[in-house]
């Protein structure tokens, strides 16, 4: 029905209403962040970057006026359109040039021009010379020197009329070429989102229409829908609404030949349109009405272009008019919904990297002292123990050089110049001699640290890399790891590949030649010696006898350790500084990673919920329930019709009654809808938020999910074989591993939460606490019995579901629901968690299997450290079970 077309605009008015205030809410949480908080430093700048121009081009959107976009192949086309869609003769059908028309909803009928920007031209239309039902001609008609592009007149029609309400607006944009249409459209229709129709009332298009449809569609690239029109088709629309028994036998013919005729026309294009690739081959204007209804169901993004016979305007024009807008709600919901869940990814890994920083670095400090103190003393140890080893090395060398002191000086006699001093010669024979020594002595040295190198120094230079990066500002000139480079290269340099181009070379033969100088020698005076080979061989001697090997060794040995020291020294003091620095900074982080959790990312989830659910509801609507099936704490579950896909389906709804039950919930609704589908978890399939339960004053959130027959408390009342409690006690343990596996702790493992299908097996529902190990806050959640005793104390980790499997396990095992006798004496909670910390377990029924009792014992462990693995677990219940199968074939 014509007459609904203001429904569906006021519906996507509504929509977009929500989507502004979801928006405008993320935009002032993200500015929280960034200006208090500031972890763009964890989150990354560029997706910052990019999330808010998401953001802000979806705001833009949002703000498109949605209006009827009118496009023909002639404006006889258009007008018989418009005329079938406002049901009267509005516009003139034998006229053309038309300027750029506007026709909307008023009190009172008028008509004026304007320029666009709602500035009344004054000008004296013919309509204004008095009564009208048809807009002039001449009114409509461009003169021949009006502009198409600025300042282009607009004649705007104003009429009381029952499709335009909700603020329809119809738009006829100027006849033009189709090359002047891009501009012409640009200038005259920004920030609109069109419903575009384009009417042909000719049997084929020209090539000039299939150019202009082309160039439309590069400009919009939405679907269009093509209608095809009679030449009668305002008489045919006319018949159509009476009832055949009303027409006259005249009438009656004309109705049959204009049905023939049209029925031709409609074949035709119907098949250009689909030679042109317009429109599908599937698409029969007769079938429009089942495709569209599909489409309904099958709403995506990408509808594609639609084809009906003006006969089918009345009924179906609507119908394309919701898909356009729903589809275009869905889309933006679409993409506030990923921005959500991808910044709400982010803060859960930002948690998770800011735990593990938390956690680390203090191991990591710990272990760099400690390393570095093995190295230092190590090094020192070196230093002391080679002192012999390098004494024979120097007197070795020494002996060497004395024999051979013909080829040294050969040596010398090849590289010097001829005419020095003797002062010179005796200068460069010592260098020789010492080059050859401290060679000899380096290269032993090498040897020894090179193996340092691989033990020590590349592990603890990772080590305190990592930890000098988290320092934001390092104090101090020297960083710890340069204090490590200079404990091993102070000493021996073991950074240089080739000996003689050590540093610790020249050092070393400076202080040599400091050493040497301190001794009494013949040739460091300055009297007047001949250079000749005799004298040289002099020099040589000389100095090697003036040489105390040991006394070398023990300077060389000193003056490492020295170094090692002092450079030890300095690594503890820039160690110290580092930790003080670190140690601020992990408070920071900690501030930083508390805020995340019970602040942005809650906040963020509860954005994510809303806009999920606007999808979820655009695409599915509201489920329809069928009956009350339980009821928890939290909520009521229902049964339902099938939703979205999902039969048989239930949901469970529930009313948060402040904020941070609203944020509780977005979080597990958050974590819930991210699990991957799994056999052993009852997936959450969608939700819908009803904004108008309780009055509009306390919105309820259906959470909906497949429905399963009935939970594990119902199966053991009503009494499962014990093969049957094992099968479903694997299937727990498989669906507790498989939540563990992807960083979830469930926390509230019970009998209520484990559902049954229709051939007994289980699969684990309520997500209420589950939650990510780095979200964990050590909040005090669960179901009493359940309940580990480190739980009271608020540290713990996902053993806690190891330990309530332990508890679940006995009731599989004893068949019934009863308490075990151990709890059932406690008045209340406190008394219960009590005995349970001094070590009250569920006592060993007479009929439990050795097994499943040792089992079940080893997982209610009090020291989580003690409780076996989920891994070991299984297996030993899959053999439990294997067993139970054995004895029963065996019994029968
Ligand atoms: N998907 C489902 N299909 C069939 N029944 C369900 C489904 N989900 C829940 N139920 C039933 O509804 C009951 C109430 O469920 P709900 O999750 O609200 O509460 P609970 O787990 O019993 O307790 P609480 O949430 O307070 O800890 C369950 O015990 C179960 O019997």
């Amino acid at each position: 029905m014509l007459s609904e077309i203001p429904k569906e605009f006021k519906w996507y008015l509504k929509h977009c209403q929500s989507l502004r205030r979801i928006i405008q809410e993320t935009q002032s949480s993200l500015n929280d962040i960034n200006h208090v908080l500031q972890i763009g430093i964890f989150l990354g700048d560029i997706c910052e970057q990019t999330f808010t121009d998401a953001l802000e081009q979806l705001a833009v959107k949002i703000e498109r006026e949605p209006l009827l976009l009118i496009f023909g192949q002639s404006c006889h086309a258009k007008a018989l359109f418009v005329n079938i869609l406002l049901g009267q003769n509005i516009l003139p059908t034998a006229s053309s040039q038309w300027r750029h028309v506007t026709i909307k909803y008023g009190p009172t009928k008028s008509i004026h021009l304007t320029l666009g920007n709602e500035i009344e031209i004054v000008e004296n239309l013919k309509a204004h010379e008095g009564f009208w039902d048809c807009i002039p001609e001449e009114d409509l008609r461009r003169g021949d020197n009006e502009s198409l592009l600025d300042h282009c007149p607009s004649l705007e029609v104003i009429l009381k009329h029952n499709v335009l309400k909700e603020n329809v607006k119809i738009l006829i944009p100027p006849d033009c070429s189709p090359n002047e249409l891009g501009e012409v459209l640009e200038k005259v229709m920004e920030n609109i989102l069109p419903v575009i129709v384009y009417a042909v009332s000719e049997n084929q298009l020209s090539d000039l229409n299939i150019q202009e449809i082309r160039n439309l569609k590069t400009i919009y690239e939405i679907p269009f829908l093509f209608v095809s029109l009679a030449d009668n088709c305002n008489l045919e629309a006319k018949i159509s609404s009476m009832s055949t028994e009303s027409l006259t036998e005249s009438e009656k013919h004309v109705v049959e030949s204009c049905n023939q005729a049209s029925d031709i026309k409609l074949g035709c294009l119907r098949d250009q349109l689909i030679r042109l690739g317009y429109i599908n081959s599937e698409l029969d204007s007769d079938k429009t009405d089942e495709l569209l209804s599909k489409k309904s169901f099958c709403l995506d993004c990408s509808l594609d272009n639609d084809f009906m016979s003006d006969k089918l305007i009345n009924d179906k024009f609507n119908l394309f008019i919701r898909n356009i807008l729903k589809s275009t709600v869905l889309k933006l919901a679409g993409c506030l919904s990923q921005i959500h869940s991808d910044y709400l990814r982010k803060f859960i890994l930002c948690a998770f990297d800011m735990a593990r920083e938390i956690q680390i670095t203090p191991r990591r400090i710990l272990y760099a002292q400690d390393i570095e103190y093995k190295l230092y003393k190590t090094l020192m140890k070196i230093a002391c123990e080679q002192q012999e080893e390098i004494t024979a090395i120097i007197q070795s060398t020494l002996q060497e050089i004395k024999s051979n002191v013909a080829e040294v000086l050969e040596e010398y006699s090849s590289t010097s110049s001829t005419q020095t001093s003797p002062k010179v010669v005796t200068m460069e024979i010592q260098q020789l001699v010492l080059k050859r020594l401290s060679t000899s002595v380096a290269n032993r040295i090498v040897k020894s640290v090179g193996c340092l190198q691989e033990s020590f120094t590349g592990t603890l230079k990772r080590c305190l890399e990592s930890l000098e990066r988290n320092c934001h500002e390092l104090e101090g000139n020297l960083s710890a790891s340069d204090a490590v480079k200079q404990i091993v290269s102070a000493a021996y340099n073991i950074e240089l590949k080739t000996p003689t181009s050590f540093s610790v070379v020249h050092t070393f033969v400076d202080r040599l030649r400091a050493l040497l100088n301190t001794f009494t020698s013949p040739w460091s005076s300055n009297s007047q010696v001949h250079c000749n080979l005799q004298w040289q061989l002099q020099v040589v001697t000389n100095m090697i006898d003036s040489l105390s090997a040991s006394k070398l060794a023990k300077t060389i040995s000193l003056q490492f350790q020295e170094h090692v020291k002092s450079s030890h020294e300095s690594f503890q003091s820039a160690m110290r500084s580092l930790e003080n620095q670190l140690s601020g900074q992990l408070e920071h982080t900690e501030e930083q990673r508390i805020a995340i959790r019970k602040r942005h990312a809650p906040r963020f989830a509860r954005l994510a919920l809303e806009s999920t659910s606007l999808c979820d509801l655009v695409r599915w609507g509201m489920p329809k329930q069928i009956k009350e099936i339980g009821r928890g704490q939290y909520g009521v579950v229902s049964s339902c019709e099938p939703w979205g896909n999902i039969n048989p389906c239930a949901f469970k709804s529930v009313v948060p009654p402040d904020d941070r039950h609203w944020n509780d919930l977005a979080m597990e609704f958050y974590y819930t809808r991210t699990i991957l589908e799994h056999p052993r978890i009852v997936k959450l399939r969608g939700s819908v938020i009803d904004y108008s339960y309780g009055g509009g004053s306390s919105p309820a959130v259906l959470l909906i999910m497949e429905r399963m027959i009935r939970d594990l408390y119902c199966g053991l009342r009503n009494g499962l074989s014990w093969q049957t409690r094992l099968r479903i006690a694997i299937d727990v343990i498989e669906g507790i591993r498989y939540l563990h596996s992807q960083g979830l702790v469930h926390r509230d493992i019970k009998l209520k939460n484990v559902l049954l299908d229709n051939e007994d097996r289980a699969k684990l529902t309520d997500f209420g606490f589950c939650i990510p190990e780095a979200m964990m806050s050590g909040s005090i959640v669960g179901t009493p019995v359940h309940m580990a005793p480190e739980l009271l104390s608020g540290r713990y980790d996902s053993s806690v579901d190891v330990y309530a499997f332990g508890i679940l396990f006995w009731y599989i095992c004893a068949g019934q629901v009863k308490l075990p006798t151990h709890f059932d004496q406690f008045q209340n909670k406190e008394q219960l968690w009590n005995s349970v910390r001094k070590g009250i377990r569920p006592e060993c029924l007479s009929y439990f299997n050795r097994a499943c009792w040792n089992l079940m014992e080893q997982c209610w462990a009090a020291e989580p450290s003690d409780r076996p693995l989920l891994g070991y677990v299984q297996p030993q219940l899959e053999q439990i079970y294997k067993n139970a199968i054995l004895e029963s074939n065996q019994d029968s």
